[in-house]
């Protein structure tokens, strides 16, 4: 089994000292003591009195904060924030083509294929080389693989920004995904494994905030540049050298992870990179302890074979590899990039008319995505993953309800269309058919062409969109802006409401409930489940399901709308969402605190019955021993557990 019995005397210095002639006062003179944990969360210490208690919680308070100014060096957080890099890129270049394609296809003059082709090529790449990425950082470990990746990152960005036509874009795109691809399921392992454990939840979820960073910057240099009509799509795609390139010469100065030089037998060199990161702990308990785990951790999971197949027939590492996957795909089943994309669009139904002001009001969206990604990294060590994404996954599944009940009514009081154009190449249309505007503007060859007095509606009618470009109509006044006059509007894919303001709350509140928790958790869990032979490969099929159902909900979510509606697609993102969290409150253990050599351990009973043994609250009895005296399990740090 995996969880260790550490068989000896802990040294931590820093808690030693400060126990010393205090602790003398409070202890009950054995040299264990039987500390219980009721699940009510009460501790009661048997044979102490309650001001025992109190004096003994004041003594952990301070032992546990001394013990962790002691052991975090500022070291740690330099290697999370260049390791973050990744997560940044992964947002900026994900974000950055929506923007850079309102120019990109007035120049290059892009077919609706091409555009559709260049937007998805990235998820696409990354999706099929998930796998591949696995393999590379079994074989060359962490930090070749973050090295490779911004080396991806930025040939991409030179290629893109310096495309003479799209094949050459669409090379850039490819070369971007695949970095992409190892970039996010390499940086939470190398960060989770170089992590002290009271932290290790807190710097892997900056990943994400730095994601989401990457979401909010593109969306501001995509505001920034569409101003400049020429060659404001090369500023915009190229960018992203710069933190690829920060990214790529950081590296060459940051250590491989010490678990994967371990896992190698490079000990000599894990050692060192372990005091380096440590600062002024000893490791030697650190060092021993993952040493043994990984023995016994190959001798456990058994038999040769590739590691996926190892890992689907050895059922502790089958059962997180179930519960990592199943919640990056929940992630993207509750819609995230849907309402992100969608964000501009649910503006304009607000009555922001102008794209201009519409693409800067989207960095709205994702200025909200990051500032509560922030709270999802203040909370993770407070409440726990277990919690917090099931109180996310909740709040998620409840906004998208809000939200389609808010499409809903704009589709029950959908205006209706009041002129039918005379002019035969129109009234021949299927367009000509449809009397609201609701079905019209559904239909993806249909738009809705308006004259708005005041809040009076006038001379509405549905006419066929240019195909060539969805921003007018084919024919008629609404076909050339110079020809729209005042107060005429074109709504392709939405329908003017006053019910948008329901809309728009609903956008808030699903991205006040989503990021905090369903946007990082995904991330951070699949870091921490797996032991370490199987890391790797379990980080890669992860990601490769995110990335996938990312791809699959983009691409269908047009379609979906056409056939069930707006609101009949986010009814079924919510319905996605509460699924997700009757799989979360069933599968999912709480991973806090717990050392990364701990964590199989909560794999080794039947999958889905998490529910009934909340977390770390029901841990029934803990003994603990350091040096000789008696001190309770330290909330933040399961590594004095004796
Ligand atoms: O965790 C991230 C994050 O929440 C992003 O905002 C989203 O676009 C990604 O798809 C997701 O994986």
């Amino acid at each position: 089994m995996s969880r260790k019995q550490v068989d000896h005397d802990y040294t931590l210095r820093s808690m030693s000292n400060l126990m010393g002639d205090r602790w003398k006062k409070v202890s009950d003179g054995g040299e264990r003591s039987l500390i219980k944990a009721a699940s009510s969360g009460s501790i009661s210490n048997q044979g102490a009195t309650a001001g025992t208690s109190a004096a003994g919680a004041d003594l952990e308070r301070a032992a546990r904060k001394q013990f962790q100014q002691d052991v975090t060096p500022a070291f740690v957080y330099v290697l999370a924030a260049f390791s973050a890099l990744g997560g940044f890129l992964f947002g900026y270049d994900t974000g950055v083509i929506s923007g850079a394609m309102l120019l990109l296809k007035r120049e290059l003059d892009l077919s609706a294929l091409w555009q559709e082709v260049l937007i998805s090529s990235t998820v696409a790449a990354a999706a099929l080389s998930a796998l591949l990425g696995g393999f590379l950082n079994g074989l060359f470990g962490r930090r070749v693989c973050i090295l490779l990746a911004s080396f991806f990152f930025t040939v991409g960005g030179i290629v893109l920004s310096t495309a003479p036509g799209k094949e050459a874009l669409l090379a850039g795109r490819l070369i971007v995904g695949v970095g992409l691809s190892i970039a996010s399921m390499t940086v939470p392992v190398y960060i989770a494994e170089a992590s002290p454990p009271h932290l290790r939840g807190q710097l892997v979820t900056v990943n994400t905030l730095f994601i989401t960073g990457g979401q909010f910057t593109a969306s501001l240099i995509d505001g920034a540049f569409s101003y400049m009509q020429r060659d404001g799509w090369r500023y915009m795609l190229g960018l992203s050298v710069v933190p690829g390139v920060l990214q790529f010469v950081g590296f060459l100065f940051l250590p491989e992870s010490p678990r994967w030089l371990i896992q190698c037998g490079l000990t000599q060199k894990a050692r060192r990179v372990l005091s380096q990161i440590r600062g002024n702990q000893n490791i030697d308990e650190e060092y021993d302890s993952i040493k043994n785990s990984i023995e016994e951790e190959e001798k456990d999971s058994g038999g040769d074979g590739p590691v996926i197949w190892r890992m689907l027939t050895y059922p502790p590492t089958r059962r997180a590899l179930v519960v990592g996957c199943g919640l990056q795909m929940f992630q993207q089943l509750s819609g995230i990039n849907t309402v992100m994309y969608y964000s501009a669009t649910i503006l304009q139904m607000s009555g922001v008319r102008d794209d201009r002001l519409a693409i800067w009001l989207a960095g709205l969206t994702t200025l909200t995505n990051f500032l509560f990604t922030l709270l999802g990294v203040w909370l993770v060590e407070r409440v726990g993953r277990r919690k917090l994404t099931l109180g996310s996954i909740l709040g998620t599944c409840l906004s998208l309800s809000l939200l389609a009940v808010g499409f809903l009514m704009s589709a029950q009081h959908s205006p209706p269309v009041t002129v039918h154009p005379l002019d035969p190449a129109m009234a021949n249309s299927t367009c000509s058919k449809y009397q609201m505007c609701e079905p019209c503007m559904l239909d993806p060859r249909c738009g809705f062409c308006y004259r708005e007095n005041g809040s009076t509606l006038l001379a509405s009618s549905c006419v066929p969109v240019d195909k060539a470009s969805t921003e007018h109509a084919a024919l008629g006044r609404c076909s050339n802006s110079t020809l729209m006059r005042d107060q005429t509007y074109w709504a392709y894919n939405y329908c003017p409401t006053s019910y948008s303001w329901l809309v728009l709350l609903g956008l808030v509140l699903y991205l006040a409930a989503f990021a905090p928790g369903m946007g990082p958790m995904p991330w951070t869990i699949n870091s921490e489940i797996y032991p370490l032979w199987a890391r790797s490969t379990g980080n890669a099929c992860a990601a490769g399901v995110n990335w996938t159902f990312n791809i699959l909900v983009s691409l269908t979510f047009l379609h979906l709308a056409q056939y069930l509606t707006y609101y009949g697609a986010f009814f079924l993102y919510s319905s996605m969402a509460l699924l997700g969290f009757v799989f979360i409150y069933g599968c999912l253990p709480e991973t806090k605190a717990r050392r990364l050599e701990e964590i199989e351990a909560l794999f080794e009973n039947q999958l889905c019955s998490c529910g009934a043994s909340d977390s770390d609250e029901a841990r029934q009895v803990e003994y603990i021993r350091v040096k000789g005296s008696n001190y309770h399990l330290s909330d933040n740090d399961a590594s004095d557990v004796d």
